[in-house]
């Protein structure tokens, strides 16, 4: 049986970027034997010992077991997470993170996909894969409440959902839900917040944004989700040029082919408890040296 990795964390100098072009800090992980793949392009990655069965992320002081999600720093190493995705458009994001999922670069499952169109290119794929789907909010059907029961309902007791993942959702997440998963929602913005972001700022809309403002570079974030658009913690960024014939189009293109890099190597990290909270409030991406 691999013995749980004892992680010994360098000083934070030692974070520095990566080839991937978002930083991550650097730790010694004794190499264990592990039962699946190791993500390509983490080598060297143990399973770390969390569970997020053992409830939620206590606001502690750092040690190598304050891991997002996980409040005793025990639990079953290598147990898959189960993840829920929002989202509202075509779903390359959602279609990454499954990808990354069946190439046994995630340890996790994606149990529920939460949209608030009837049908779009996510829940089409969702339902291709037998991947339940909710609509959210459900301005038809959803009552006073907007089918919000119904939707924490699912996200429990029915899909026991870890983590949920904004992948393209265009709706707030209602209050109930971000404190329900505190330190355990992910989104991707495609600039480099707090660029760019807020009420309004989604989609092609961003970037016509980039263009007109003659930024010479933009990128993606993924940060952690709190009750407003875009203001929660900043995980990883990923920077890309802007060139001066570049239309939104353009731009747009560039900055998703980089958020289906980074989203699944900072979700793998999420759920292999490699994404740890700094004393000062900064959640950081750890990964073997
Ligand atoms: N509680 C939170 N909910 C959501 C967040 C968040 O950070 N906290 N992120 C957004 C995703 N997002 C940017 O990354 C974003 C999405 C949508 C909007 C927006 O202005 N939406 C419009 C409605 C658009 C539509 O219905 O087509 C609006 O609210 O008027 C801003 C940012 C997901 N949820
Ligand atoms: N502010 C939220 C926002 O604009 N999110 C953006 O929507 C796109 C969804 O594409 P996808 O549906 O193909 O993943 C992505 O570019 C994502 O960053």
């Amino acid at each position: 049986m691999a013995l749980a990795p004892r992680l010994v964390p360098n000083r934070a100098r030692d974070a520095r970027p990566v080839a991937r072009g978002f930083v991550v800090a650097r730790l010694r992980i004794p190499r264990v034997a592990s039962r699946r793949r190791r993500p390509a392009s983490v080598p060297g990655v143990a399973r770390s010992p969390t569970s997020r069965e053992s409830g939620r992320s206590s606001s502690r002081a750092f040690s190598p077991n304050a891991v997002a999600g996980d409040a005793s720093g025990s639990g079953v190493a290598g147990e898959a997470k189960r993840l829920a995705v929002f989202a509202s458009g075509g779903g390359s994001n959602f279609r990454a993170i499954h990808d990354a999922i069946g190439n046994g670069k995630i340890n996790g499952s994606i149990e529920l996909v939460v949209s608030d169109k009837a049908s779009c290119g996510a829940t089409e794929f969702a339902s291709s894969n037998g991947i339940p789907c909710v609509q959210y909010p459900d301005k038809e059907g959803g009552g006073e409440d907007k089918g919000l029961g119904r939707l924490m309902r699912a996200l429990g007791d029915q899909h026991r959902v870890d983590y949920v993942l904004l992948a393209g959702y265009l709706k707030i997440v209602p209050k109930e839900v971000v404190r329900r998963f505190e330190r355990g929602i992910l989104n991707i913005h495609p600039a480099l917040l707090p660029s760019f972001g807020g009420k309004g700022c989604y989609g092609m809309r961003v970037h016509e944004m980039v263009v007109e403002s003659g930024v010479r570079f933009t990128g993606a974030t993924v940060h952690f989700v709190n009750e407003k658009y875009d203001e929660g913690r900043i995980v990883a960024q990923a920077c890309v040029p802007v060139y001066p014939a570049d239309s939104a189009a353009d731009v747009a293109a560039r900055v998703l082919k980089s958020e289906h890099e980074m989203y699944p190597e900072v979700v793998a990290a999420l759920c292999d408890g490699r994404l740890r909270w700094g004393e000062d409030g900064k959640p950081v991406v750890w990964t073997a040296l």
